[in-house]
């Protein structure tokens, strides 16, 4: 019994050098005899088919010509009879600019007979007696140039009379992909025909095994040249793997395996340039249930049938597929959905207008009684196969794409095994890959982040995320990778996603633009995104509705989307919704305490809040506790806050209670009040003549502020001191809500008298719990606080993705 051995391309791309080939074949010789089937050299069957185009277009190709034969080179072989033909086909197709599906095969196979020659001389340079067989004359076929089939029978004949011949020879060495009709015009069996060309003499020469050698180290979870994270499959059988070949795998033929099934011959997938790896084995052996691989057809087109008259009568799907048949044109995905939108179904691009013609030839009559409507051609999909995905499970994946914004166009699971079909948009197809490899394979799912805002808590928190990444890879299988990091005038972007030395990946900026950020995740397919917003920037929430509309879900600290007018707030939670992506903000009131979220189940769980009131605002929450208990006059307390840098640059901002009055109004929202910024009663605590200065000028008065404070301070009972409170109050049933902002006098043994430091508090008033409030403390404001909120909202995020 022997083995068939063959050979990729790129295993005999640089045969002076790489000694392998040599190495295996004679290895296997010691035990086995062996039959070598081998494709053109490197990328020969590509430079070929360009010469063809160069020759067609009329344009100059002697350059191309001369790296085809540097290419297929090798001392003591007389490549001339070939190049000879090559040229002239060539010269002739140059003449008439044009070529047919004949003309191209015969110029392609040169590659292979090439080649196949080249390499029995170099087993014979080696000692290793091989003896050359030309395959046109064995793999017999019809004329479908360009993707010929083999006539089983007469190739059967034409293997086993041949070898039969050759029975003393134990090195036989033949070319892939290429056959010849009855009439012995020369044929090929279609892109990567070579795997099919060893599987029918395997079959033919009932071998013991066939070993494909290619070069890469077997076949992979997904093509590992779109996916890094992809892996190899130790096993499959023989059923998956031919759902794999039929549904896009270019590792192997659409026709591959079925030659194999008939003889139980094993199939092991190599890789020359790596004699380690113990490949892929694709046999008879049953494998666990579950998900194998994922597929994609590209060059492929969908046809749509619109023919609401017809739906329900018998034979219409016989005839369309029977008229498509008759021609030789194979359909790949079937789906037959709500009767408006009729049959779809994919075929390969090349062939979508004479299906289109055939149809409407065959259904001209149904035309004219208005039964058909129309036949269209969408040119723009791809096809992502799910191979060995049921329908119990395919849920999973499906709502990963629809939540990443990839709406499959139709999907059917397939008659021949279990396998899950979608048609998605061409441009989408690398990006659902990797959401659907990522959902599936339990592999790493990789959130891809992009931050606007790298002052102080912007920065902080790309420390914490780059500190903590490896952690949560670890622990939750979440990648996260901040792809952008920008401010108001730039972006930049990082292909591989920003580490530690962040600060100096980014010299100069690559852009200034924000929409930059929805471009570059598009052009790099990537998914699961977040924008996250850590600026005050009054503009930037105006542009949250592009994000949410091109799969951004949106974490911010900045509070401005929350108190713009109700009207926009409504509309940018009904965009959210139409696009299925969240908008966290919890540090937007409290930095990083645990409120908003609180008051969000609370809310939802039915609970009736009936008021909120605290101390909202770190900075004035210092301010008060120390004026209230230290001998200082009010100067020297701001003062003192400003040097730590509690206050704003302009300590009005926070003085003026506008800040407070958010945070209330983002409550207040939260309970499904309709409030307007406008509603609220805001004290202001800086004395109007005060409010007209520059900063400047503000802060070299600020000791005229202190008679004002001072008075307030003399009106305190001993067991009294100030606080500057929210409050949100009134029938929380009706629309609106009563809120205020005030200076109050409190007992200082109450909650709020207790507050110390720059701690903020929330008590929180419910029907079930009655007088005793639910009180959330703590610090409520400070760049490490706030970015851990805003990190905690990215984990929530990351986690539902
Ligand atoms: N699931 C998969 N596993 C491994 N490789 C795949 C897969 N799908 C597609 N490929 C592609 O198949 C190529 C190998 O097949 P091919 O080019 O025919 O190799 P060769 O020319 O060596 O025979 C790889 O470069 C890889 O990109
Ligand atoms: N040379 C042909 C046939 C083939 O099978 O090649 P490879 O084994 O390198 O994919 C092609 O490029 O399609």
């Amino acid at each position: 019994m022997s083995k068939v051995l063959k050979f990729g391309g790129k295993s005999l791309a640089s045969l002076h050098t790489n000694k392998n080939l040599l190495n295996i074949i004679a290895n296997y010789l010691e035990t086995s005899s062996l039959i070598i089937v081998v494709s053109a050299i490197g990328n020969t069957t590509d430079l070929l088919l360009e010469l063809l185009e160069k020759a067609k277009a009329n344009k100059p190709y002697a350059d191309h010509l001369q790296e085809l034969k540097a290419l297929n080179f090798y001392p003591q072989i007389n490549t001339e009879e070939h190049f000879k033909l090559i040229e002239n086909i060539l010269q002739g197709v140059s003449l008439i600019q044009d070529y047919s599906p004949k003309v191209q095969d015969l110029l392609l196979a040169q590659g292979e007979l090439i080649s196949s020659k080249v390499v029995t001389q170099l087993l014979l340079n080696h000692g290793l007696k091989a003896t050359f067989v030309n395959s046109t004359q064995l793999i017999k076929t019809d004329a479908y140039f360009t993707a010929a089939n083999v006539n089983e029978t007469l190739t059967e004949l034409a293997v086993q009379t041949e070898f039969e011949k050759l029975a003393d020879k134990k090195l036989i060495v033949l070319g892939g992909f290429i056959g010849s009709t009855a009439e012995n015009e020369v044929t090929t069996l279609g892109r990567n025909g070579s795997n099919l060309t060893a599987a029918l003499i395997a079959n033919y020469t009932q071998a013991e095994e066939f070993l494909n050698f290619t070069h890469v180290d077997g076949i992979y979870t997904a093509n590992p040249e779109w996916v890094a994270s992809a892996k190899r499959i130790e096993h499959l059988n023989y059923s998956e793997a031919n759902e794999l070949a039929t549904f896009g795998a270019s590792i192997l033929h659409a026709k591959t395996i079925v030659p194999l099934i008939e003889k139980k011959i094993p199939l092991r997938i190599l890789n020359t340039l790596n004699p380690e790896s113990t490949g892929t084995l694709i046999s008879a052996e049953p494998t666990p249930n579950g998900v194998k691989s994922l597929t994609v057809l590209q060059n492929v087109a969908l046809i749509n049938f619109h023919g609401k008259g017809l739906f329900g009568k018998v034979g219409v799907d016989a005839r369309i597929f029977n008229a498509l048949a008759k021609n030789n044109i194979s359909v790949s995905v079937i789906s037959q959905g709500s009767s408006e939108r009729g049959l779809g179904f994919v075929v390969n691009d090349s062939e979508a207008a004479s299906a289109k013609e055939i149809l409407e030839y065959e259904f001209q009559q149904d035309f004219y009684t208005k039964d058909v409507e129309n036949i269209s051609i969408n040119n723009n999909i791809a096809v992502v196969s799910i191979i060995g995905q049921d329908l119990k499970s395919f849920h999973k994946p499906y709502s990963a794409l629809v939540k990443n914004g990839i709406v499959p166009i139709l999907f059917n699971n397939s008659v021949s095994g279990k396998n899950i079909s979608l048609v998605i948009e061409k441009a989408q197809f690398k990006k659902a890959l990797h959401v659907i490899h990522g959902q599936i394979f339990g592999v790493n799912k990789t959130v891809n982040i992009a931050i606007v805002g790298k002052g102080t808590v912007g920065s902080v928190l790309i420390d914490q995320i780059i500190a903590s990444k490896n952690q949560i890879a670890e622990r939750k299988n979440i990648d996260l990778n901040i792809f952008a990091i920008a401010n108001s005038h730039s972006v930049y972007f990082s292909t591989n996603g920003f580490n530690t030395d962040w600060q100096d990946q980014f010299q100069t900026p690559q852009t200034n633009s924000l929409s930059s950020i929805i471009e570059y995740a598009k052009e790099h397919h990537l998914e699961n995104l977040i924008l996250i917003d850590n600026t005050a920037a009054e503009s930037l929430p105006n542009r949250y509705n592009d994000f949410i509309n091109n799969g951004f879900d949106i974490v911010s600290s900045n509070k401005i989307a929350n108190t713009l007018s109700f009207e926009f707030y409504k509309n940018l939670r009904e965009n959210l919704k139409k696009n299925q992506k969240q908008y966290l903000y919890e540090t937007n009131v409290g930095a990083g305490l645990p409120l908003i979220d609180n008051i969000k189940l609370l809310h939802l769980s039915g609970e009736n809040i009936t008021k909120i009131k605290g101390v909202f605002s770190g900075t004035l929450s210092y301010i008060f506790n120390l004026f209230s208990v230290e001998n200082k006059p009010f100067s020297e307390v701001l003062r003192a806050a400003i040097e730590k840098g509690f206050t704003e640059p302009d300590p009005r901002d926070d003085l003026s209670g506008t800040d407070v009055a958010r945070k209330l109004l983002i409550l207040a929202r939260e309970l499904d009040l309709e409030n307007e910024l406008q509603d609220i009663s805001i004290q202001n605590l800086i004395p109007s003549e005060f409010q007209s200065l520059t900063v400047q000028e503000f802060l070299a008065q600020l000791s005229g502020l202190n008679n004002h404070y001072d008075d307030l301070k003399q009106q305190l009972k001993s067991n009294e001191v100030l606080r500057y409170v929210g409050e949100l109050s009134g029938d929380l049933q009706q629309q609106k809500g009563v809120l205020e902002t005030k200076l109050i006098k409190v007992d200082k043994n109450s909650a709020l008298g207790q507050l110390s430091g720059s701690d903020s508090i929330f008590e929180i008033y419910t029907e079930s719990y009655g007088d005793r409030p639910i009180i959330i403390q703590g610090a409520g404001a400070g760049a490490h606080v706030t970015a851990r909120g805003v990190f905690g909202d990215i984990l929530r995020l990351a986690e539902k993705k």
